[in-house]
């Protein structure tokens, strides 16, 4: 399922001979995506589940892809990660989470180097939805022609985050490579360069994004929060425009310490429930004792305190 409305589901159906694995180079003329693009809705039998962009699902009923037909999902195939952010970004105190995207192998965090300047507080949050949907993290860094990378590649070194650095108009080949035949789900505040980079990777993206848009009958500015764009090599990019941030408050303290296996050792002196923030921590004295590198505790604070505060400061210039 690459797009969702409004309860309208845009599902891409892969041609019988292609089933299964993924396709190179074999686009439909005028559009980023091959195969055939049906609109469906969901089937009464599946209830309350939801069906996110992501998904691989089952249709039945018209799936021709013909103008005003309307097919029906019927089930969606067990999932093998999902990235997911608390209901409600404004109000991240009921825990309870929403699914983002499906079936992502990795999260790419765009990032500008300057104009306007990273913000490593929600480069952090989104490290911790990308550990929360046990996925990898991919740091971009954009504009390079602006400002060095030197500093933000240093602040993430101790995580072991991979980077790739990029500008308008240079090349692209090491963020192909990354991106070749996986499934990346690219977020980012606004102005980054999100959509420069979408539209150098994919070359038909706008088109795309509109021929989805025209199928489901919507506008442009879509209330859509996430769309899957086939990579011409190979692959998906799915953008996530209506995606600003993540609010974290479903994820636990366990859940991000699970990225940091030479920390866990450490935490067995801590007291009982302990949120490795506070002087009660037991990890200071053992990373002090030489078990493990300064830089990695200090990475995985900053890490655990990223999930705290309201969402809202990812992005206090927006209305
Ligand atoms: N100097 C410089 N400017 C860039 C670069 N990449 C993009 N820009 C500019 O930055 C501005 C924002 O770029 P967009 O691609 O629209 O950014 P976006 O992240 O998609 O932002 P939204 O569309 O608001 O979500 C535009 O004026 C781009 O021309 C770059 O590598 N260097
Ligand atoms: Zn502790």
């Amino acid at each position: 399922m690459v797009a969702v409305d409004r309860g309208r589901y845009t599902c891409l159906v892969e041609s019988a001979g292609e089933k299964g694995r993924r396709r190179k180079k074999d686009h439909v003329e005028g559009a980023a995506m091959s195969g055939r693009v049906v609109v469906a809705m969901k089937a009464r039998e599946l209830g309350r589940k939801g069906i996110v962009v992501g998904d691989r699902v089952a249709l039945v009923g018209d799936v021709s892809g013909m103008e005003d037909t309307l097919a029906r999902v019927v089930r969606v195939e067990p999932r093998v990660s999902m990235l997911r952010r608390s209901a409600d970004d404004t109000d991240n105190t009921d825990g309870i989470e929403r699914p983002v995207v499906a079936n992502a192998d990795q999260l790419v965090i765009v990032t500008a180097l300057a104009d306007p300047p990273p913000r490593p507080r929600m480069i952090d949050r989104m490290l911790v939805a990308a550990f929360d949907a046990d996925i990898e993290s991919l740091l971009c860094l954009t504009k390079s022609d602006l400002a060095s990378p030197e500093e933000l590649v240093a602040l993430y070194a101790p995580l072991g985050v991979p980077y790739v650095v990029v500008q308008k108009g240079g090349g692209l080949d090491e963020v192909r490579r990354r991106l070749e035949g996986r499934i990346s789900v690219l977020v980012g505040h606004s102005g980054v360069g999100k959509s420069t980079l979408v539209n150098a990777l994919v070359p038909d993206a706008n088109r795309a994004v509109s021929h989805v848009n025209a199928v489901t009958g919507r506008g442009r500015h879509t209330s859509t929060s996430a769309v899957a764009l086939e990579l011409p090599e190979g692959g998906w990019i799915i953008d996530t425009p209506g995606v600003r941030s993540f609010g974290l408050a479903h994820v636990s303290v366990e859940t991000v310490l699970a990225g940091f296996p030479d920390l866990i050792e450490g935490t067995v002196q801590c007291p009982k429930g302990c949120n490795h923030l506070s002087d009660e921590c037991a990890l200071d004295a053992w990373v002090a004792a030489g078990h493990a590198d300064p830089a990695r505790l200090a990475s995985l604070r900053r890490l655990l305190a990223s999930r705290e505060g309201a969402p809202e400061e990812d992005h206090p210039q927006d209305p």
